[in-house]
């Protein structure tokens, strides 16, 4: 058993149930837990003794989607973008091309690149999806090296996206056939979620739901991209499906909103108790890249829902795993406070993953995941948009950045 003592906090954002932010604080963990937090002045001795010397810290972020297995470049589809090129669902097929031929070793290589730059950058718990594989022995081989990764701690939930895009020359019907049967049955051992991207250009609604409602039959918890390019039927298809997330959320009518808010209605969000709903998750890193409206994160919190900030880091829409990133453009230009962007980056993001109860909040008992800045406040991430503000990071008591 060893404990840590980290002390001389200048500014503790815990994102407990009364959001406390503490000042002149301290934190101890013990092994991968913590176990006690208060004011500097009263805390117990440790083993080991951590000073921040004045800084901010924060829970660890929790990125709740990213897309990491993929080789290839798509940059100048990107420079294309910024000419005036529309985005489309179909430059999926060109990383499918370069991903399918790039070895397990590459691609293990790739994906822990990404995952170290994300750590860099203060994120602790990730989840990381298959999609770029689009065949039955691609999507099994992409999940079972994300397996291997999350058997080793290396990331914490992966996501079986099979239902990506329809691959060039395929027929959808017979491909969402595959998707919801033999693919499903070759990945579902080594996945905990099941994601489609339900989109014009993608699959339809009931393509999504036949997908979907096989993944759940076989015990896959469901996550939704909906919503992203234009209205659909995305968002109200989570919520019918109880879906623990529907990501991108751009283009919202009421009836959205509303189906949105109704999954929420037994959820006390003080107690932080009962059961919680959709979450609706905005990446604006991928709206700014893809040059869509900002996802309406202070419509959404108005309405009573529950939202994540994920960095939805992959190499068509958004080749960023900042959170630090999310969090000043939410600030700056989606009409968060800093409390709500950082919630929405760790306990919202919790909530998406089904992971409340580990992490998202610095609380006693919680996995010790951390977050100490380069600041001594947290404001400062919206404040010094850009600037390498992360100095170190505990994931589950480990010292694994700075
Ligand atoms: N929307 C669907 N999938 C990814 C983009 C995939 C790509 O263009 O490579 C996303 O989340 O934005
Ligand atoms: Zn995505």
């Amino acid at each position: 058993m060893s404990t840590t003592l980290i002390t001389n906090i200048s500014e503790l954002t815990t994102v407990d149930p009364e959001n406390r932010v503490l000042h002149n604080a301290a934190v101890v963990i013990e092994n991968s837990k913590i176990v006690w937090i208060g004011a500097a002045t009263e805390a117990p001795s440790a083993d080991e003794t951590v000073d921040v010397e004045g800084r901010a810290v924060l829970p660890g972020w929790v990125d709740s989607h990213t897309h990491l297995v993929f080789a290839g470049d798509r940059s100048a589809e990107f420079e294309a973008r910024m000419a005036g090129e529309a985005y489309a669902a179909g430059g999926i097929s060109v990383t499918m091309e370069a991903t399918r031929g790039a070895s397990d070793d590459q691609l293990k290589a790739l994906v822990r690149q990404r995952v170290a730059e994300a750590v860099r950058g203060g994120t602790t718990y990730l989840e990381t999806k298959t999609g770029y594989g689009l065949s039955q022995v691609e999507e099994a081989r992409h999940a079972r090296l994300l397996a291997e990764l999350r058997e080793a701690g290396e990331i914490d939930a992966v996501t079986y996206l099979g239902a990506h895009l329809v691959p060039p020359g395929e027929d959808a019907q017979t491909y969402t056939e595959l998707a919801a049967g033999p693919m499903l049955q070759d990945v579902k051992d080594n996945v905990q979620w099941a994601d489609v991207f339900c989109e014009e250009g993608a699959f339809t609604a009931d393509q999504s739901r036949q997908v979907l409602t096989a993944a759940a039959e076989a015990g896959l918890g469901l996550r939704v991209h909906g919503n992203q390019l234009g209205t659909g039927p995305g968002v109200k298809l989570a919520a019918e499906l109880g879906a623990a997330s529907v990501d991108h959320v751009n283009y919202l009518d009421d009836e959205d909103v509303d189906a949105l808010a109704e999954t929420w209605k037994s959820w006390d969000p003080s107690e932080r108790t009962w059961t919680p709903g959709t979450v609706a998750t905005c990446l604006p890193a991928c709206d700014l890249s893809t040059r869509q409206p900002l996802a309406p994160g202070r419509r959404l919190i108005d309405a009573g829902i529950e939202i994540a900030l994920a960095s939805n880091c992959n190499p068509g829409t958004s080749y960023t795993s900042s959170m630090n990133f999310c969090i000043g453009t939410a600030v700056l230009q989606m009409g968060l406070s800093l409390a709500e962007a950082i919630r929405a980056a760790t306990y919202g993001g919790a909530l998406a993953l089904r992971a409340q109860e580990e992490v998202g909040s610095i609380e006693v008992g919680k996995r010790a995941d951390l977050h100490v800045l380069d600041a001594p406040a947290a404001i400062h991430l919206a404040y010094r948009p850009g600037m390498p503000l992360t100095h170190s990071a505990f994931r589950a008591g480990e010292r694994v950045q700075g």
